[in-house]
């Protein structure tokens, strides 16, 4: 709790120099952004393998949030310069040196490996997102995808072979919102 307090005090005071959450959502970070990610924790079982890949992680949403509820090794991967800068100072700070990797450019220039877990919110259309991400994926990836009020919609126009993979939950910060949670190789 300690580490996520200073997260979201380091978040809020970034947010006056770069736009890192919508101004609208500063007085309710934490049902906003911290539960919003946290919550994503209970999609996976606890005896998971690999690491956990955030895609677009912008200023570590969801991302951060895992690494520090967990200390799971995580992978972030952002390309706009200040907010790398923001993620290296929020690893530094919180000493997740160790567990959190940051990947500070394009997914589509990130040398492909294995992940246990694939995460992106707000990130990039579904067909893009599974497009650019399924080098990343084996049999046994995860994947958690928090997708609004379109869940439903953007899963049922997959393609088939992609559409069966997934599943739609509910959002514990927004009943109107659903969370794509799925397992699986996603290959083109
Ligand atoms: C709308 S923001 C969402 C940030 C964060 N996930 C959140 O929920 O607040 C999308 C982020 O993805 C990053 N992004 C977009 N395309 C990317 C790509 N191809 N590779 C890496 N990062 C990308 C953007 O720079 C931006 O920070």
């Amino acid at each position: 709790m300690e580490r996520l307090e200073r997260y979201v005090a380091m978040l809020k005071a970034e947010s006056e120099q770069q736009n890192l959450i919508a101004r609208s959502t500063l007085e309710t970070v934490w049902a906003r952004h911290i539960v919003d990610s946290a919550q994503l924790l209970q999609h996976i079982p606890d005896d998971h393998r690999g690491p956990w890949l955030d895609l677009g992680s912008g200023p570590g949403l969801p991302g951060l949030v895992v690494a520090i509820c967990t200390d799971m090794p995580a992978i972030l991967v952002e390309s706009r310069r200040k907010r790398v800068e923001f993620l290296q100072q929020v690893v530094d700070a919180l000493d997740l040196a160790n567990s959190v990797t940051i990947f500070g450019g394009r997914l589509e220039a990130m040398e492909s490996c294995e992940t246990g877990v694939i995460t992106a919110r707000a990130f990039a259309p579904l067909p893009k997102l599974l497009t650019l991400a399924g080098r990343f994926s084996t049999e046994n990836t995860f994947w958690i995808l928090p997708k609004g009020k379109n869940a439903v919609h953007e899963l049922d126009a997959l393609p088939r072979k992609w559409q069966k993979l997934f599943h739609v939950k509910h959002s514990l910060t927004d009943p109107d919102a659903g969370i794509l949670c799925g397992q699986g190789k996603i290959s083109a």
